[in-house]
Order: C-alpha cells, then sequence, then structure tokens
C-alpha cells in the first residue's frame, strides 16, 4: 500500500449516529438480521460491508419495557486498562484521541440539529439547551460534554477511568461555561440503581468498549426520561472500518494505540438497531457519516 492510498481509507471509516425516543413505541416494520460474532474477541476476515451505508436517516418504530439486569456491569477490565493508560493525552489535539477530536464538529452538528427539533428549542439561539438535563456515558476527557454544556445544557459527565474524570474536571474549570459540569467516575447501570434521568443520554464511541453490549443499551434506555433522547455512536463493522480503524489508525499512521479497537465489538447499523429495539428505545434517526482525515 502506498501513502497515497491512505486518504481514501480514512474517507471510508464509517460512523453510526442514532438518535431515539423513548415515548410512544410503535410496532417495528425493519426487517433485521440475527446479531453475529457479537461481543467476541473472533479477528476472522471482515464480512462485506452492508449496502445502506450511506443512507443519511431512517426513520424506525420500536417498542417494549426492558430494565437491565441488577446484577450487570459494563465494565470490560481491559477495555479501562487501555483508556486509564492514555487518559493524559485527551486534549492533545494530535494524539490518540485525534480522531474523536476530528468528528467531534460533525457529530456535534447532527445533535444540535436533532435535538432542536426534538426538544423544540430555537436552532439559532447560542444557548438552545438551556434547562435540559444531559449525560455523556464514557465522557473521557470531556471532549463532547463541554460543547453540550456551552450550549446551555445541565451536563452530567461520567466514565469508568478516574483519570479521565479528573482530567476532564481540570479542564472544564478553566471555562465558566463549562466548569458547571457534574463530572463522575462511575457508570450508567449505577446511575440507573439510583434511580436518576436525564433529558438526553449520550454515548458515542463507547458501546464497542462494554462488556455486553445489549444490557449497556438498557441502562441507557432506563436513564432516559419518557419524551427524552438518547444518542448512540460507534463505527459501523464493515471491510472499510477494518482497513481506516484497525490498519490505518492503529498500525500504519500509528495514531492511536495497537489494539485499542477490536473489529468484532464494532457493530452494524442493523445490530444496534435491533439492539436498541429491544431495549425498548424507538430509533428516529440513523446517520451515516465518514471521517475524511487527508
Ligand atoms: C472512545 S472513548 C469515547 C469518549 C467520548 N465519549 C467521546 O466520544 O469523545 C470511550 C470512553 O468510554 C469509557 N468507558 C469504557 N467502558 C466504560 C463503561 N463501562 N462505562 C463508562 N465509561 C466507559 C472509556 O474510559 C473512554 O473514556
Ligand atoms: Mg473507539
Amino acid at each position: 500500500m502506498t501513502s497515497r492510498s491512505l486518504p481514501h481509507l480514512f474517507r471510508a471509516r464509517s460512523h453510526l449516529l442514532l438518535r431515539s425516543q423513548i415515548r410512544n413505541p410503535k410496532p417495528s416494520s425493519l426487517p433485521l438480521k440475527p446479531l453475529q460474532r457479537f461481543c467476541s474477541s473472533d479477528a476472522s476476515p471482515p464480512p462485506p460491508p452492508p449496502p445502506t451505508t450511506q443512507t443519511p436517516k431512517v426513520k424506525i418504530a420500536g417498542g417494549g419495557g426492558v430494565n437491565p439486569s441488577p446484577l450487570y456491569s459494563s465494565l470490560d477490565a481491559d477495555e479501562v486498562a487501555k483508556f486509564a493508560s492514555i487518559a493524559e493525552t485527551w486534549w492533545d489535539f494530535e494524539g490518540p484521541f485525534k480522531p474523536l477530536h476530528l468528528i467531534n464538529p460533525p457529530r456535534l452538528s447532527f445533535i444540535r440539529s436533532t435535538f432542536c427539533r426534538h426538544f423544540r428549542r430555537d436552532p439559532y439561539c447560542a444557548r438552545p439547551f438551556e434547562g435540559l438535563k444531559f449525560i455523556d456515558v464514557g465522557c473521557g476527557g470531556g471532549i463532547l460534554s463541554e460543547p453540550l454544556a456551552r450550549m446551555g445544557a445541565m451536563v452530567t459527565g461520567i466514565d469508568a477511568v478516574e483519570k479521565n474524570i479528573k482530567i476532564a474536571r481540570v479542564h472544564a474549570g478553566f471555562d465558566p461555561l463549562t466548569s458547571s459540569i457534574d463530572y463522575s467516575c462511575t457508570t450508567a447501570e449505577q446511575l440507573v440503581r439510583e434511580n436518576k434521568m436525564f433529558d438526553a443520554v449520550l454515548a458515542l464511541e463507547v458501546i464497542e468498549h462494554v462488556a455486553d453490549p445489549s444490557e449497556f443499551c438498557k441502562s441507557l434506555a432506563a436513564l432516559t426520561a419518557p419524551n427524552g433522547a438518547t444518542v448512540i455512536s460507534t463505527i459501523n463493522r464493515s471491510v472499510r472500518s477494518y482497513a481506516a480503524a484497525i490498519v490505518a489508525a492503529e498500525y500504519l499512521l500509528k495514531w492511536i494505540p495497537r489494539g485499542t479497537h477490536e473489529w468484532s465489538k464494532f457493530l452494524s447499523p442493523e445490530e444496534l438497531v435491533m439492539i436498541m429495539r429491544r431495549s425498548s428505545i424507538s430509533v428516529s434517526f440513523l446517520h451515516f457519516s465518514c471521517l475524511n482525515i487527508c
């Protein structure tokens, strides 16, 4: 492979965002394939990419009412150790979290516009989320929490890694608009046990790092208030994502440490929709974007 082909690889990294409503469940209508190699650590070669990767938005309805298992823990010790080892680099724009800094503007734009519609807020207002309670699950160093707070939301940021939380607190303290973010080292399932609820629950780029994504999703659903919104984003499990997120990002460009991602833990759009629907989440938006780095 020549260096000239790398930009194409990165352009191909599919990124998936789902915004959903908990209330008013409707009968499901999307044909879904069963979960395969779900959460396994098998690194077998990838199958062909799903045919739908360029679909911008799909409206889907789901329904039900499921709570997470009382004994469930989303913590995967290896994943927590991986993130603890690079915690100091959260705000280094050229460090291992460079891909997250690069995808932040498009994902914030998606969140802002869909939330303004969902919560009937003025999209031209500087702080449209004034008065709304958001939680950023797996917030890391606060890359997402901070802009959400600047848009007026009362933000709680939680992460499994204590070091991340310390760094997020220090960084947020530099700006009066973000210093009110309530950071703590805990898990979504722990807050469910404490009966916490939020208008919006966001877990971006986290589901591929937890133990049992289905149970994790149930916790996110349980944290979402009636008429609230849940946003989950992850990397599509496709040939392109294997090439871009693993081969190129970890081995060729060495942007992120080797082993950061397990391809088998990525979710196809159909799998993510199925998991969300089984968690009583009615899926309203399916949004695909590609990271175009080079
Ligand atoms: C890829 S980073 C994403 C950070 C942030 N959501 C973003 O997109 O900017 C994944 C984060 O999830 C955290 N994490 C992993 N497992 C977790 C769990 N079970 N509960 C909460 N956070 C977790 C990691 O410590 C890490 O900060
Ligand atoms: Mg990741």
